[in-house]
């Protein structure tokens, strides 16, 4: 690409130097630039990309992306945001790529993860080759590489879905979080259809208000375009959560056809008759194209509507529901996501990932409804991530169990006892007696403290952490699995 070419496409911006100049790659990190790059110099929270520049040069870039003129002797593109030409930048540079694939796209607080996975299974079941790019990992065509964020940065994005295409891929599902939609990073992606799961509070750190937060996740149903295609393969969909009192926001501002999945309300895609046991749970779903029974391995209502998003998108696509069956009735369930940990204890282990208040009050009231004895939950809260949601889990992790152990989850740069202390505030708000629950910093031991506590027919719920392999403690990120940490314990007693 030449410098002009870029320049062409954004019509405002102002050229410095040599337009000829040739560009062989994009790059946002001064750090990874190469020969030939162009450097697009981002603002960010904690540094100015701008200042950075110096340093891509000196590694090889042959022009930059600016907002302001940089006193440096080299070709300029001059834009009134940044973020934006790399949206518009990384989509032509990569061949527009989300044109060729079919994108299904998830929002929504909880369950992207497992509806994407879901969803990409029925699809590759129907032998219709799909990707997939979220919280664990981006995945095609039987390799996966782990993700450093669930959606990410445009310029990478465009790149991924692009080897995608190379890769003969025909559809992608991705989690887009609302992060990335603030923050247009999948600016430019065109959606095929665009899924709402739920919205309960997270990210109040981010977003600052549920206001903000929810109209951050109407970005994605507001910019599914506006035009009515006559070939139904490229018309938009929005498939929405009707019982989530959101979904009439986002209905309103989508010009696209509107689809409704639902349990407690009318919906096209409507559950009923649900049986959760701990083994599965069993469902009645009726669609607008045929009804049929449904028993998936995974246990919770929450789990019904990830099913509920998963075959209302499957649908879109043309897959029978019978065939939509077969593959959802196949699949064990997600890494992290409410997974056995099987030591051959007496008692049940659940890791998994809820991480909201939402996430964990759905988690708790399922195991509810199976657990015979005691239910234990150890949980923690991320650091620099939203105060306001620990004392809430606090307080949801006590009503909802027997006995709590407050520990760490990934304190990243804040002190440990701290964020303890701001869950236990929940605790202490409501009065809960002293003796059913404590704090203990180190997870490891909260974990063998909840495995020792156990009695037969008891459930022991470690959540927060889910498929995570790590903990992030300041600047350091160390080994830590739940899961292997939990067997360690139970081996520990009964060796
Ligand atoms: C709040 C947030 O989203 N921050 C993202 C943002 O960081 P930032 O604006 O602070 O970037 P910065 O560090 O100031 O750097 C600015 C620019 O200078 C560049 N730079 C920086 C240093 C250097 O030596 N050279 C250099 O060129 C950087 O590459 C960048 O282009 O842009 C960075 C580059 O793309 C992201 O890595 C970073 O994500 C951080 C790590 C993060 O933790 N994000 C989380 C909150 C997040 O995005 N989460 C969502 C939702 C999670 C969920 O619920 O599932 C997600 O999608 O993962
Ligand atoms: N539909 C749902 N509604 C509410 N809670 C859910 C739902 N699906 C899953 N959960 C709970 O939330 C946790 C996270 O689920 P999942 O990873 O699928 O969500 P996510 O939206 O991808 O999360 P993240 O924002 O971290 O990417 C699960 O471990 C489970 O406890
Ligand atoms: N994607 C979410 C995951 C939170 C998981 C939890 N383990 C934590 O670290 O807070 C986030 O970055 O806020
Ligand atoms: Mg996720």
């Amino acid at each position: 690409m030449l410098l002009s070419e870029a320049a062409h496409l954004l019509i405002t911006s102002q050229v410095l130097g040599d337009v000829q100049t040739k560009i062989s790659g994009m790059e946002i990190d001064s750090r990874k630039v190469k020969s030939g790059d162009l450097f697009i110099c981002l603002p960010g929270f904690t540094v100015d990309g701008h200042d950075y520049a110096a340093q891509a040069i000196q590694k090889g870039a042959t022009a930059l992306v600016v907002e302001r003129q940089l006193e440096l002797d080299i070709p300029q593109l001059i834009v009134s945001s940044c973020r934006h030409a790399m949206a518009v930048l990384s989509d032509h540079f990569f061949e527009y790529p989300s044109r060729t694939l079919n994108m299904i796209g998830i929002t929504g607080t909880n369950g992207k993860t497992t509806t994407s996975y879901l969803i990409e299974r029925i699809m590759n079941d129907a032998h219709i080759n799909t990707g997939l790019i979220g919280t664990i990992e981006m995945r095609y065509n039987g390799t996966a590489t782990p993700m450093p964020r669930t959606t990410p940065e445009a310029l990478e994005l465009q790149r991924l879905l692009h080897e995608m295409v190379q890769a003969d891929v025909k559809s992608c599902v991705m989690e887009v979080s609302s992060h990335a939609l603030e923050q247009g990073r999948v600016k430019g992606t065109d959606y095929r259809t665009a899924i709402f799961t739920n919205i309960s509070q997270d990210h109040l750190d981010y977003h600052e208000t549920m206001e903000e937060y929810i109209a951050a996740k109407g970005l994605f149903f507001a910019r599914l375009g506006n035009r009515y295609e006559i070939d139904p393969a490229k018309r938009k969909y929005a498939v929405l959560n009707n019982d989530d009192p959101a979904a009439e926001y986002f209905r309103k501002i989508t010009a696209a056809d509107v689809i409704t999945y639902g349990v407690d309300h009318p919906a096209d895609v409507h559950a009923s008759q649900i049986r959760i046991t701990s083994q599965g749970t069993t469902f009645q779903v009726d669609t607008f194209k045929g009804n049929t029974e449904i028993t998936l391995q995974m246990v919770g209502k929450f789990n019904v509507y990830n099913a509920l998003a998963a075959i209302t998108a499957a649908l879109i696509e043309n897959i029978p529901l019978e065939h939509i069956k077969s593959s959802l009735e196949q699949i064990a369930g997600v890494d992290g996501r409410v997974e056995s940990v099987d030591g051959g204890q007496p008692f049940a282990v659940i890791v998994d990932y809820a991480h909201t208040p939402d996430g964990l009050e759905n988690v708790l009231r399922t195991i509810n409804e199976f657990a015979e004895g005691n239910i234990i939950t150890v949980f923690g809260c991320g650091g620099d991530r939203d105060r306001s949601k620990r004392p809430l889990m606090g307080q949801i992790a006590a009503k909802y169990s027997d006995y709590v152990l407050i520990t760490s989850d990934n304190p990243r740069t804040e002190e440990p006892a701290t964020i303890l202390e701001d869950i236990q505030k929940g605790l202490e708000e409501q009065q809960i007696a002293t003796d059913k629950y404590e704090s203990i910093v180190d997870r490891r031991q909260a974990i063998e403290k909840a495995v020792e506590m156990a009695k037969p027919g008891d459930v022991v719920l470690i959540a927060g952490k889910g498929h995570e392999t790590y903990q992030i403690i300041g600047q350091q990120t160390l080994d830590f699995d739940d899961r292997l940490v939990a067997k360690e314990a139970i081996r520990g007693l009964y060796k």
